[in-house]
């Protein structure tokens, strides 16, 4: 039986995500025909030197045309300038998605450019790595990683039904969810954790009585992580702050509160306070772990192949 669910699939953007699907496509045999394009001509001419999908266009619009999947793998802060691009090549019947890490935004920006009888199905992987560019991506990028899928009003329950099995064949779990409650959720679990790690980072950069030597030979493990974090990249970050401003900004001021919170217990010697604290996100942590979310423990891949097996039993 043949695993085709696109034939034609364009990718807008040829990045780490969008060449994740592109290995990950061609490993599950998903599409016929993979089209690209990116804005800069460096990146086109490294797409084709290294065949990264079957055609590189020199237009958005003409990557697009007569694609039965387009996928918007841009910048959250150009998604709409590209849905505007593209609309004129659209066949009837098309699904349009993206892979944007914000969700209200970008339906805000991408749906009044899509043409009646093409179909707009939002979405974001929950995976993805420091780097960026054509050549970062990688096949197993979105093996047992969550997608969210976030369907806008009036998408019909049969094209959501064939992107999840699209996801599925790129190695992905799928949910559906709001885009507010998405927003909210990622807010909390991706942006803040980011901001915080950029700040973190420059910290030590702009402490003179520590070496950036020191820093460096001395990291521990945590700050390690947030260098590894803070190394993402800027274009990317910039319009996820700038799209997802009010889930943002809310989380960073609980988490400021908590801060002062801990600074208080520090300075005042409360040490039941730390305690306490560090307890409850003790609990928090084996959570994730009971739950086979750990993707950092050496056997995550092992507790998630027991429960998928566990499922099927
Ligand atoms: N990097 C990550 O870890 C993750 C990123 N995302 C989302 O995926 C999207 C893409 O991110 P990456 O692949 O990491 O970025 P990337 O920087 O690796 O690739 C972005 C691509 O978009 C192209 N581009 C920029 N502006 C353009 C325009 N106006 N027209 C056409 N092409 C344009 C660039 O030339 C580049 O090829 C973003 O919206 C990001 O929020 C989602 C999950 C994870
Ligand atoms: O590299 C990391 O630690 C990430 O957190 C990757 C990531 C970045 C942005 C997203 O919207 C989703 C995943």
């Amino acid at each position: 039986m043949s695993a085709v669910i696109y034939p034609k699939v364009a990718l807008i953007g040829l990045g780490l995500i969008a060449g994740s699907m592109a290995h990950a496509m061609r490993r599950a045999g998903l599409a016929e025909t993979i089209t690209g394009y990116a804005r800069s001509a460096e990146t086109r001419k490294i797409a084709r030197e290294i065949n990264l999908v079957d055609e590189v266009c020199d237009s958005a619009l003409e990557a697009a045309r007569d694609a039965d999947l387009v996928v918007l793998c841009v910048p959250v802060g150009v998604m709409g300038a590209v849905a505007a691009e593209i609309a004129p090549g659209l066949k009837p019947g098309a699904v349009v998605t993206d892979v944007g890490s914000v969700k209200a935004a970008v339906i805000e920006a991408v749906a009044p450019h899509i043409p009646e009888g093409v179909h707009f199905i939002p979405g974001h992987p929950l995976a993805g790595t420091e780097h960026s560019g054509p050549r970062s991506g990688f096949a197993e990028l979105f093996d047992n990683r969550w997608c969210l899928l976030v369907p806008v009003e009036g998408s019909d329950p049969g094209e959501v039904a064939r992107l999840t099995r699209y996801w599925e064949g790129l190695g992905s779990n799928v949910d559906v969810m709001d885009a507010e409650h998405h927003d909210l959720v990622l807010a909390v679990t991706s942006h803040a954790p980011h901001l915080i790690a950029y700040t973190m980072v420059g910290v030590a950069d702009d402490l003179r009585r520590v070496t950036d030597s020191e820093v460096i030979k001395y990291s521990a493990a945590g700050f390690r992580d947030f260098t590894r974090i803070a190394a993402s990249d800027p274009t990317m970050w910039r319009d996820v702050f700038l799209s997802n401003k009010a889930a943002t900004l809310e989380i960073l001021g609980r988490f400021t509160e908590e801060l002062f919170a801990l600074q208080r217990a520090i300075r005042t010697e409360d040490g039941d306070h730390l305690h306490d604290y560090f307890t409850r996100t003790r609990a928090i942590r084996r959570g994730i772990i009971d739950a086979g979310q750990d993707t950092d423990a050496p056997d995550f891949g092992r507790a998630v192949a027991s429960k998928a097996k566990a499922r099927t039993e």
